[in-house]
């Protein structure tokens, strides 16, 4: 793994000056954002968007702990097979991922497993099947702040290949099973609202698998810190087959979710994250 790297301004500042330095902002300290100090997270945490699903995580822990909920980042602790996790929640879109991770890993997080929602840009793709990343296209403003255009929004390798066996091993398990697991490329958009049938058969040309709004700023942000980050996603709709499905009282959408959430916790186990 590289060594991190700082967002650093093209013009340094003027030795002196009291511009602030945001590389070093709340080190060892309570953080603005999240609510939460050093000390009070492990190593590796679940990142859901949605602060109510982090509750879900926690039905799969023991000795849970809350430990802050601020904005949209909720956090709760608690054990999973002798290792100690975190979940918190980054809200929706690039630029609170990317707040969370920055800030999950001054307190101490050096792990990310995103466990989100995504709707599904090829045929056949169904509600409740699970989606894991290999890279993600960056049609997002968050990265382009920090990197290249050119810079690519990959996890890593380790975590992908222990989430999709760990997936499978879930499906393999369940005798009848209706449901998939898809290993391939994702889009993170940045506008839910401007995904026009233009863009979307573009993305399904390109053979992408899948969109959601998070996962680019996590990879990015995790490579420059020299951190680990990787994503199983529960399809909730298909934006090409009409198997569209925008609700989250539907069972095979939770069942994705949880399904989701087991996969990364045993990753976390297998791989001591
Ligand atoms: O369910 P979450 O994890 O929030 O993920 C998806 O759902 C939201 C859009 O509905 C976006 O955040 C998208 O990435
Ligand atoms: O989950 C998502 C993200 C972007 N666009 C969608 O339709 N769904």
């Amino acid at each position: 793994m590289s060594a991190p790297a700082s967002p650093s301004p093209a013009t340094p500042a003027p030795a002196g000056s009291s511009i602030v330095d945001k590389s070093a902002a709340g080190v060892g300290a309570r953080q603005y954002h999240i609510g939460i100090a050093p000390g009070e997270v492990g190593t590796v945490a679940l990142l859901p968007g949605d602060p109510f699903r982090v509750p879900f995580v926690a039905e799969f822990l023991t000795d849970v702990k809350d430990i802050a909920h601020n904005r949209e980042h909720r956090t709760m602790t608690g054990m999973y097979r002798g290792r100690l996790i975190t979940a918190t929640s980054t809200g929706m879109g690039c630029p609170s991922t990317a707040i969370a991770v920055e800030e999950l890993a001054r307190v101490g997080v050096t792990s990310f497993i995103r466990v989100g929602s995504t709707a599904a840009l090829q045929p056949g793709i169904r509600p409740g099947d699970l989606l894991v990343s290999e890279g993600s296209l960056r049609n997002d403003g968050t990265t382009a702040a920090y990197v290249h255009p050119g810079y690519p929004a990959v996890p890593d390798p380790t975590i992908t290949l222990e989430l999709a066996a760990r997936s499978r091993a879930l499906l393999a398990a369940e005798p009848g099973a209706d449901w998939a697991v898809h290993s391939g490329l994702n889009a993170s958009d940045d506008a839910f609202y401007a995904e026009t049938p233009e863009w979307i058969g573009q993305l399904n040309a390109m053979g992408i698998l899948n969109v959601e709004m998070e996962s680019s700023a996590m990879y990015v942000v995790a490579r420059l810190r020299g951190l680990r980050a990787g994503m199983i996603c529960a399809c909730s709709s298909n934006l090409v087959d009409g198997a569209s499905l925008y609700d989250e009282a539907n069972s095979r959408l939770k069942d994705g979710w949880m399904r989701s959430i087991e996969a990364a916790l045993e990753t976390a186990v297998a791989l001591e994250l």
